[in-house]
C-alpha cells in the first residue's frame, strides 16, 4: 500500500493514522481536515488562569476492550502522567440524579435503594428487575430502546431512566434510538441469556481482545469508572497530531475540505477546494452526510444510506460561579423528555475534575447542555439562535434546578451543529448494507467515525483500529 488518504482531522481520522505510523507497509499517509484545528468534538479551553472547560466529551471510560484500547494508546503516546481518573468510589460515579417534577432525585443504588419506592419512580426497582427474567425475548432484530425497556423493565423505567440516559449520551429520542446499535450489551443480553438479567450474568461473547497494557492494569487496580486529562481531553489529539508530526510519514493539511472524490484506475482522485491528490486507499472520518455529498452519483445506493444517518445538534454552556454553590455533588442531572424537551442535563463538571479549577479562590464549574433531538422544534433553525437566549435558558436552567441565584462570573456558549449521529432503528443494516455495497463494488474506502459503529471516543478510536486492521490484513 503506497498512499492513504485519511478524510477528516477528528479523533477517528487521527487515531485511525496513529494505527497506519504504526505499520511500514504504507509509505504515505495524507491528513485532510477541513477546519483550522485538529480534533473534531474533542475541545477544551484552557483559560489563562489554569482553568480548564470542556466543549465536547470529558468523560472516558476504561473498561471493555475499547476502553483499554485507548489508554494502551494514551500510555503510548506519553500522556499516562497526565491522566485524572475518577474511581468508582468518587462521589461523582456513586450520585447520579434526574431531575423530575421540579425536583432533583439521586438515582437508587444498592439492595436497600432497590428494595424501597425511591422517587421518582412509583415502586422499587427490585421486583421489575427480577420479573425480568420471565419476560419473554423479542422476535425481532431491532427495536427502539423505548419498546426494549418497556417490555423488559416496564413503561417508567423507559419513559424516565432510559428517555434521560439516552438524552445524556446521544442527545437523543429513545422511541427512535435503536437498541441494537445504541446499547448492544442489553440487545446482546437479551440474546444471549433469553433476559438482560441473565445475560449481563452470563457476560459478553466478545472476541475482541486488547491486553490490557500498564494504565489500562492501573486503571481495573485502581477501580476507574472514567478519565480525563489534566490539560483537557483535547490534549489527546494534539498529542496525536504530535506523533504524526514526528513520524516524517504524514502530512497534515487543515483548512483542506474535501469536495468530491472520484474513483480512478489507481484507486481515488480526491478534490479540495484547492487542489487535487490522489491516493490508493481512502479512510473516511467524516460525518456520514459530508461523505455523502462528496462521492460521485456511480455510488448510488451508497450516498442514499450515508444521507440517511440523521445527526443532533447539541447547544453547550459552560459556566463558572465563585464559591461552592452546589446544593448537592455528583456527576450532574438528567431531564427526560417529559419535564423538558429543551434541556438535557448538567454536568457537575467541577465534582468529578476539580483539578480542571482555577487554582486561586473556590469555584464551581457547570456544563449545561441543550437541544439535540428536540432543537429544531425547541430553539427554531440553529444559525437563527442567539448565544444570548442559550445563556439566559442555560442560567434559568441552573436557577430553578439547583438553586443557585447568583450571576456566573464566566461563560461561553456554543451551538454544535450535526455533532452526534442518531442511531436509528434498523441502523445496523443501513451499516451492513454499506460496507456490502463497497466490498461487492471494489472500492478501496473504508468508513470509520461515530457515524457507523458506537459514539463514544473509545469507539471511535477503535474504529480507526479496526479498519487498518482490515486493511493492511494484520494486528497493529
Ligand atoms: C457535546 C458532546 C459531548 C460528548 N461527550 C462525550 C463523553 O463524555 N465521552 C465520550 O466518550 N464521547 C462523548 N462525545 C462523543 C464523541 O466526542 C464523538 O462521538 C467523537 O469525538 C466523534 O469523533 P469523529 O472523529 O468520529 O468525528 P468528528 O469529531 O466530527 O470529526 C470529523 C472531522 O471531519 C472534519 N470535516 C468535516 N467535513 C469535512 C470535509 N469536507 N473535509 C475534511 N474534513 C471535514 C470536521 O471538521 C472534523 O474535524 C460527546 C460528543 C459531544 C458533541
Ligand atoms: C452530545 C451527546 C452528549 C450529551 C448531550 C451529553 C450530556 C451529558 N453527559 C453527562 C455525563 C456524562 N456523560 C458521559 C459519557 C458520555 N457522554 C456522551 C455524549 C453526551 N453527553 C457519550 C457519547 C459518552 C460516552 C458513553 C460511553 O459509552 O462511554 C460520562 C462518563 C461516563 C459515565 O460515567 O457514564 C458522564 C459522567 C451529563 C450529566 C450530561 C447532561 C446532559
Amino acid at each position: 500500500m503506497r498512499t492513504v488518504a485519511v478524510l477528516g482531522g477528528g479523533i477517528g481520522g487521527l487515531a485511525a493514522s496513529y494505527y497506519l505510523c504504526k505499520s511500514p507497509q504504507v509509505s504515505k499517509i495524507i491528513v485532510l481536515e477541513s477546519s483550522s484545528r485538529f480534533g473534531g468534538w474533542l475541545w477544551s479551553t484552557r483559560r489563562s488562569d489554569g482553568a480548564v472547560f470542556e466543549h465536547g466529551p470529558r468523560g472516558i471510560r476504561p473498561t471493555g476492550a475499547v476502553g483499554r484500547n485507548t489508554l494502551n494508546m494514551v500510555d503510548d503516546l506519553g500522556l499516562a502522567g497526565e491522566v485524572l481518573p475518577v474511581t468508582y468510589s468518587h462521589v461523582a460515579s456513586k450520585n447520579r440524579y434526574l431531575y423530575v417534577n421540579g425536583q432533583l432525585h439521586k438515582l437508587p443504588s444498592g439492595l436497600s435503594g432497590l428494595l424501597r419506592t425511591v422517587p421518582p419512580f412509583s415502586r422499587p426497582l427490585l421486583p421489575s428487575l427480577a420479573m425480568e427474567i420471565l419476560v419473554k425475548k423479542g422476535r425481532g432484530d431491532d427495536e427502539s430502546v423505548h419498546s426494549f425497556i418497556s417490555r423488559r423493565l416496564g413503561k417508567e423505567l423507559a419513559d424516565i431512566a432510559m428517555d434521560s440516559l439516552c438524552r445524556g449520551v446521544f442527545a437523543g429520542d429513545c422511541r427512535k434510538l435503536s437498541v441494537r446499535s445504541c446499547f448492544p450489551f442489553l440487545y446482546n443480553a437479551e440474546r444471549r441469556g433469553g433476559s438482560l438479567t441473565l445475560g449481563l450474568l452470563l457476560g459478553s461473547d466478545s472476541t475482541s481482545v486488547v491486553s490490557p497494557g500498564r494504565l489500562a492494569q492501573r486503571s481495573v487496580k485502581e477501580s476507574w469508572a472514567q478519565w480525563s486529562l489534566s490539560r483537557g481531553v483535547e490534549t489527546l489529539p494534539e498529542t496525536i497530531t504530535e506523533f504524526l508530526q514526528q513520524s516524517g510519514r504524514v502530512q497534515l493539511h487543515r483548512e483542506a475540505a474535501v469536495k468530491h472524490i472520484t474513483p480512478s484506475a489507481s484507486g481515488w482522485k480526491i478534490t479540495m477546494e484547492d487542489g487535487v491528490i490522489s491516493a490508493d486507499h481512502i479512510i473516511s472520518a467524516l460525518p456520514a452526510k459530508v461523505l455523502s455529498s462528496a462521492l460521485p452519483s456511480s455510488c448510488h445506493p451508497l450516498i442514499q444510506e450515508l444521507q440517511d444517518i440523521f445527526t443532533a445538534t447539541v447547544a453547550v454552556v459552560n459556566l463558572e460561579y465563585d464559591g461552592s454553590i452546589l446544593p448537592v455533588t455528583g456527576f450532574g442531572h438528567l431531564i427526560p423528555s417529559s419535564e423538558d424537551r429543551g434541556l438535557l442535563g448538567v454536568v457537575y463538571d467541577s465534582v468529578f475534575f476539580p483539578q480542571h479549577n482555577r487554582p486561586n479562590g473556590q469555584t464551581t464549574r457547570l456544563t449545561v447542555m441543550m437541544g439535540g433531538a428536540w432543537f429544531q422544534e425547541v430553539f427554531g433553525a440553529p444559525e437563527t439562535v442567539t448565544e444570548e437566549s442559550l445563556l439566559v435558558k442555560a442560567t434559568e436552567a441552573v436557577q430553578s434546578h439547583l438553586g443557585v441565584a447568583a450571576a456566573p462570573t464566566w461563560s461561553r456558549v456554543a451551538v454544535h451543529r450535526d455533532c452526534i449521529p442518531q442511531y436509528y432503528q434498523g441502523h445496523f443494516q443501513r451499516v451492513e448494507s454499506m460496507r456490502s455495497f463497497i466490498k461487492k463494488n471494489n472500492l478501496s474506502l473504508s468508513l470509520i467515525g461515530s457515524s457507523y459503529d458506537g459514539v463514544s471516543v473509545n469507539d471511535v478510536i477503535f474504529s480507526g483500529r479496526t479498519a487498518v486492521e482490515e486493511l493492511l490484513g494484520s494486528g497493529v
